[in-house]
């Protein structure tokens, strides 16, 4: 984790933001990133001595006539050697700089993956998953054509400052004439500058929102087909489209302004200074003749290319004007503090008995009536199977996610022995958070698979002990009741996944997804299902967990159910109304006393009919 992305100063110029962000960003590179560099202002600085070479042989020529032509020669074959020169200089030099590019680029774009992955559930909750990889690609692409683009800028640079001392060198009075007219220009192009950042930022919000519903109706494809969505969705598209639009317009406008001004100002400029210096060599000798037409020829040059310059400063600071927005696109994510205790390596836990009190969780986005964990209080042990009930929005997925640390609580008791604290500690609750995930592993409702192969999808996937052993694979597939869909004539591992698993079923997604769970829950103190087998029949659901307990038959194992017959393969029942946990017992108790279980009953839960029990008891047997 980098954490001197949090740096002051951000709003600074672009250019010496961006600046200070490739210094940053080039760590281990930056001999590389300044040798680039000095080669290519030196291919540069060789460069500028053209002029000067084509001057002195019109010079020759005028003073000597044929007698100079010979010495003229020599003076234009130095031109050819400058620029020789020059590109023995620069090829290397830029082939340095476009590898530290690729450098600065991988190395934002990892940092920005990093801090994304490291933060807690609830931000991800509140921000759109693809309007986050936008940020991550639009931050680091700036910031690498930035790096990969200094010859450009370097040129620049030497272009401006080279010919004011050519200039300088020819006429003092030419020469600061110059640098005061090169100066008003680009005094007036970073004021134009300043309006084109603050509507590349509008445009760059407004291209993100676009994305984002772009890739929720392209990943979301049945529905949108199924429920005639598409209309609705393009109207939308259209309206995003308009708003992304709006800021390009003006943008548009302000910039052809600017290069209006530019062209206009830098021409009259360049045909000032050719005059300027006629006129002050004719004062100082008033004789015609003295005006050498290799020195005009210069000064007309190094004028010329002052007046380029000052088109490619326009261009230059309007590139750095929208990379700064581009880079700043990632400020939301590098700005957001991460709890550096939170992403540290987790340190493995293993407790027998843990025990959770004035458990509270709130979520961002909230409901009014109160927090979506409202003092929750439950007992747990290692060996034993709890099956989680509620009423939809009761809070279990919530309840889940909080006890495998996804989510920090608002308050939180938690108390847990274990081999390396056995003095069974009250934590705080980041430590509280920490310390379940040292020890919890959930397997969420959502069977969210990788389009890549099936060995793809498993190794995916990390225990409390590190990356799953291929060798496992084939069980955890038996477990999940996966094999009985695979191809038995070819290797099942190879079996091909599409995007978010389109080319499976519901039930065989939901399946798949539980095999590389069982692999990552390998190990834990706690495994919590949140109902994964949620789309199987009676027979194939009861079967899988009739494998769960006996895998994990000395974990202590949560798993939301619906179905009412599975609940007697239940050590304890928890019952969750609202956010409350309001009762936990056996399921034969809390059919005698628990008035909201028996309302669960006869309401919240799938009752089977006869032959689905019959399936139920066949498949737990
Ligand atoms: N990301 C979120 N932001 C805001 N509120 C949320 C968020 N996720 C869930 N909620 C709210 O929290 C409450 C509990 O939701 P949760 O998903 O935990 O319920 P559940 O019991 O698992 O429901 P179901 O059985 O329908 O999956 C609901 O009122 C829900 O609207």
């Amino acid at each position: 984790m980098d954490s001197d992305d949090a740096k002051p100063g951000r709003h600074r110029a672009p250019v010496l933001q961006l600046y200070r962000e490739l210094w940053h960003q080039a760590q281990g590179h930056r001999v590389a990133l300044l040798g680039s560099m000095a080669l290519l202002i030196g291919a540069q600085v060789v460069l500028l001595a053209v002029p000067y070479l084509v001057g002195r042989a019109l010079n020759s020529l005028q003073a000597r006539g044929n007698d100079g032509a010979g010495e003229a020669a020599l003076w234009l074959a130095a031109v050819l050697g400058a620029t020789l020169v020059s590109w023995l200089i620069h090829g290397p030099g830029r082939i340095l700089e476009r590898n530290v590019a690729l450098s600065v680029r991988k190395r934002v774009a990892t940092a920005l993956t990093q801090r994304l992955l490291a933060f807690p559930l609830s931000w991800h909750d509140g921000n759109h998953s693809v309007a986050s990889a936008h940020r991550v690609h639009q931050s680091s692409s700036s910031l690498g054509t930035f790096a990969e683009n200094q010859f450009i800028y370097l040129r620049s640079v030497v272009r401006l400052i080279g010919p004011i001392g050519a200039l300088i060198a020819i006429h003092p009075m030419v020469g600061a004439t110059a640098a005061l007219g090169l100066l008003a220009i680009c005094g007036a192009v970073v004021g134009f500058d300043r309006a084109i950042v603050r509507l590349a930022i509008q445009t760059n919000d407004a291209e993100r929102r676009y994305t984002a519903v772009l890739a929720d109706a392209l990943g979301n494809a049945t529905s949108v087909l199924a429920l005639r969505q598409a209309r609705p969705f393009i109207r939308s598209l259209r309206q995003l489209v308009e708003k992304v639009f709006e800021p390009l317009r003006r943008m548009i406008v302000i910039i052809e302004i600017k290069w209006c001004a530019v062209d206009v100002a830098s021409r009259l400029l360049s045909c000032c200074l050719v005059g300027l210096y006629a006129w002050l060599v004719l004062r100082a000798t008033g004789d015609g003749q003295k005006l050498m037409f290799g020195n005009v020829y210069m000064v007309w040059e190094y004028a010329l290319q002052s007046g380029a310059v000052v088109s490619a400063v326009a261009s230059n600071f309007q590139t750095f004007a929208t990379q700064y927005a581009n880079y700043q696109s990632a400020d939301v994510i590098r700005d957001h503090p991460v709890d550096a205790s939170l992403s540290d390596p987790v340190q493995t836990r293993s407790w027998r008995q843990c025990e959770i009190r004035n458990l509270v969780f709130r979520h961002a986005a909230g409901r009014e009536a109160g927090p979506t964990l409202d003092h929750v209080r439950l007992t747990l042990q290692r060996g034993k199977r709890y099956a989680l009930i509620g009423g939809s929005g009761s809070g279990k997925s919530t309840l889940m996610r909080a006890l495998a640390g996804l989510y920090v609580a608002e308050r939180i008791e938690l108390h847990a022995a274990d081999d390396a604290d056995p003095a069974a500690a009250t934590r705080a609750p980041v430590d509280a958070a920490r310390y379940l995930r040292g020890s919890t592993t959930l397997i969420p409702q959502e069977a969210e698979l990788f389009e890549a192969s099936l060995e793809h999808n498993l190794a995916m996937c990390e225990s409390l002990h590190g990356q799953p052993d291929p060798g496992d694979y084939h069980r955890a597939l038996e477990l999940a009741a996966v094999k009985e869909f695979l191809p038995a004539d070819a290797d099942p591992l190879q079996v091909s996944i599409g995007e978010q698993a389109s080319n499976w079923s519901g039930g065989q997604r939901a399946r798949v997804a539980l095999a590389r769970g069982i692999l990552a829950a390998r190990g834990s103190s706690l495994v919590l299902l949140d109902e994964p087998t949620a789309n199987l029949d009676a027979r194939t659901e009861a079967a899988v967990y009739a494998n769960l307990f006996a895998e994990f038959a000395d974990a202590c194992l949560i798993a939301s159910v619906h179905r009412l017959e599975l609940l007697r393969h239940f050590d304890e029942v928890l019952v969750m109304v609202d956010g409350r946990l309001v009762a936990q017992g056996s399921e034969a108790v809390l059919a005698q006393t628990s008035a909201d279980y028996a309302n669960l009953r006869a309401s919240g839960l799938r009752q089977s009919d006869a032959g689905e029990t019959e399936a139920v008891a066949e498949g737990a047997a």
